[in-house]
C-alpha cells in the first residue's frame, strides 16, 4: 500500500504535517504488533478515535501548568493554522491523580504523568480514517516524510497477531481489612463534619504464568463496553489501560462540556430488574447525596469558565457491568479560557478525590493503602494549534506490566457509607477490567 498525500501544511516555521486518507479503521491496526511508546484513545461516542506513534516528544512526569507551558510555546511558532481542527498535531497522554500522593513504583515512567507528541497519528473520525505525520523543517524534509511513511505503512502492512489463548491467571485484593477500616475512619470523620465525602479506591493485583497483553485487552474491552471511553497508554515497558464512562472535560471552538458521574448501582439480568435497579438508584438518598456533592462543585467551577451554562436533566449512564446517576453539563467557552485551565480547577472532581478538596486529598495522601498513578487521573488528547481537545476520568482501569497488572476501584464514602456495601460497589467497578482480561471471568469469583 503505498500513501498518496491529500494534503500538506506547514503549521510551524518548525514543523511541516501530511495528511493521507487509509483504508479501513483504526481498531484494526491495534491487532498488529506495535512497538515501542504509543497511545490509543477512543471517545465515549466513538466519534474521534486517535492511536499515535513514533513520539517525537515524551513529556514525562509533567504537571498541568507545565503542558500549559508547552501548549503556549508551540501556539507561539504556529504561522498557518490548519483550517481543520482535526489534522492538527496533538499530545496525547494523561495527568495523575495526585503528583504529591503515595508513591506506587510499579507505574515506572507513567507514574506522575506522561504524554506524547507523535510523529505518526492514525486518526478516525465519521468512520473515515487517515494517518497525519509530522516533520521537522530542517535538513533533508522529503528524506524524514519517506522514512516515517514507510514506517506507518509498516504498521498498517504487519500481520496480524495470533489470537493468542488468555493468560492464565490467579487474583488477589490488596489491602482489603486495612481499606474496610479506613471506610469506617472516613466515615467517622465525616461525622465530625472534618470532611464531606472522600472517594477511596483499593487496588485487585493480577499474576499470570505467561504475558499480559495489552492491545488484546483494550480490544476486549472496546467490544464488550460501548458508551465508555476506551484508551490505552504505553511507555514500551507499562501499558494504562481502561474503559472509562466518564467525560471530564471536552473543548471544542466554542464550547466546554463536562459531566457528573457519580451514584452506582448494578445492572439487572433483565429490562425489568434493570429498570427496577436504576429507579432504587435515583430514588435513594445516599447516593443522591454522593452525587449532588459533585454537581456543585462543578456548577461552581464551570459558571467562572463558561457562559450560559446548561446542566442537563438527571438521568441514568448505563454501561454494561454498573449504572450510575449522571448530569452533562455544557456552557460557551469564555474568551481567554484555555482547556488546561478549565481542567486544572475540575481535577480531581468530588467524584474521585473529595469534597472540600484539599482535605480529601490529604485525607487519601495519608490514609488510602496505595498510590494510584494515573488511576482517577484525567486522560486524553489536546490540540495544539487550536486549543481543543478532550480527557476522560482514568477509571475502570488498570496497569500493566509483562506478568503482574493492577486494577484499580474506588466509592464515594459519606456518612451513611457501611464497608461491606462500598466493598461489593467496589467489586463491581473491578468488573469491566476483569472482563477484559479474561472474558470467561467475573468478580463472583474473586
Ligand atoms: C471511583 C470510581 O468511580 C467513580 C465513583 C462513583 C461512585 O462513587 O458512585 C461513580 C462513578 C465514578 O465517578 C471507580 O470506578 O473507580
Amino acid at each position: 500500500m503505498k500513501l498518496t498525500a491529500a494534503q500538506r501544511v506547514n503549521l510551524t516555521s518548525k514543523y511541516a504535517f501530511y495528511t493521507y486518507p487509509i483504508e479501513g479503521n483504526v481498531i484494526d491496526i491495534l491487532r498488529h504488533p506495535i512497538e515501542g511508546s504509543h497511545m490509543f484513545w477512543q471517545s465515549a461516542d466513538q466519534s474521534r478515535i486517535y492511536l499515535g506513534i513514533e513520539p517525537l516528544k515524551q513529556l514525562i512526569g509533567k504537571s498541568i501548568a507545565q503542558i500549559s507551558l508547552f501548549q503556549d510555546q508551540f501556539q507561539h511558532k504556529v504561522v498557518n493554522l490548519t483550517p481543520s481542527i482535526t489534522s492538527q498535531p496533538i499530545l496525547l497522554g494523561g495527568f495523575p491523580f495526585d503528583a504529591d500522593g503515595r508513591p506506587e513504583h510499579f507505574w515506572g515512567k507513567l507514574e506522575k504523568g506522561y504524554f506524547i507528541l507523535p510523529q505518526i497519528l492514525f486518526w478516525q473520525q465519521e468512520k473515515k480514517a487517515y494517518v497525519t505525520l509530522l516533520v521537522q523543517v530542517s535538513g533533508d524534509v522529503e528524506a524524514k516524510l519517506n522514512q516515517l511513511a514507510s514506517q506507518a505503512t509498516n504498521v498498517l502492512q504487519a500481520t496480524t497477531m495470533d489470537k493468542a489463548s488468555l493468560p492464565s491467571l490467579s487474583s488477589r485484593e490488596l489491602a482489603l481489612p486495612q481499606w474496610m477500616r479506613l471506610v469506617n475512619d472516613s466515615v467517622k470523620a465525616i461525622e465530625k463534619q472534618q470532611l464531606k465525602k472522600v472517594v477511596l479506591a483499593r487496588q485487585l493485583e493480577l499474576l499470570t504464568t505467561s504475558e499480559f497483553n495489552p492491545e488484546k485487552i483494550l480490544l476486549r474491552l472496546i467490544s464488550q463496553q460501548p458508551n465508555t471511553y476506551c484508551f490505552l497508554l504505553d511507555d514500551g515497558t507499562r501499558a494504562f489501560v481502561g474503559a472509562t464512562p466518564e467525560r471530564l472535560l471536552r473543548a471544542d471552538k466554542n464550547s466546554f462540556r463536562t459531566a457528573s458521574v457519580a451514584g452506582s448501582i448494578a445492572r439487572g439480568e433483565t429490562p425489568a430488574a434493570d429498570d427496577q435497579l436504576g429507579q432504587a438508584l435515583l430514588n435513594d438518598h445516599k447516593n443522591e447525596y454522593e452525587h449532588q456533592v459533585v454537581v456543585q462543585r462543578i456548577t461552581r467551577i464551570m459558571e467562572k469558565f463558561t457562559d450560559n451554562l446548561t446542566i442537563g436533566e438527571r438521568q441514568l449512564l448505563k454501561n454494561r457491568d454498573i449504572q450510575h446517576i449522571y448530569h452533562p453539563f455544557i456552557g460557551q467557552r469564555k474568551v481567554g479560557v484555555k482547556l488546561l485551565d478549565v481542567l486544572k480547577a475540575l481535577h480531581p472532581t468530588p467524584a474521585l478525590g473529595g469534597e472540600p478538596r484539599s482535605l480529601a486529598m490529604k485525607w487519601l495522601a495519608e490514609k488510602e493503602p496505595a498510590g494510584r498513578g494515573l488511576y482517577g487521573g484525567p486522560i486524553g488528547w489536546l490540540g495544539l494549534a487550536e486549543d481543543c481537545g478532550e480527557f476522560a476520568v482514568g477509571l475502570r482501569s488498570g496497569i500493566f506490566g509483562k506478568a503482574k497488572g493492577l486494577l484499580y476501584a474506588g466509592c464515594g464514602i459519606v456518612a451513611e457509607s457501611q464497608a461491606e456495601k462500598e466493598r461489593y460497589e467496589t467489586g463491581l467497578k473491578f468488573q469491566p477490567m476483569l472482563r477484559g482480561v479474561n472474558d470467561k471471568w467475573t468478580t463472583n469469583e474473586l
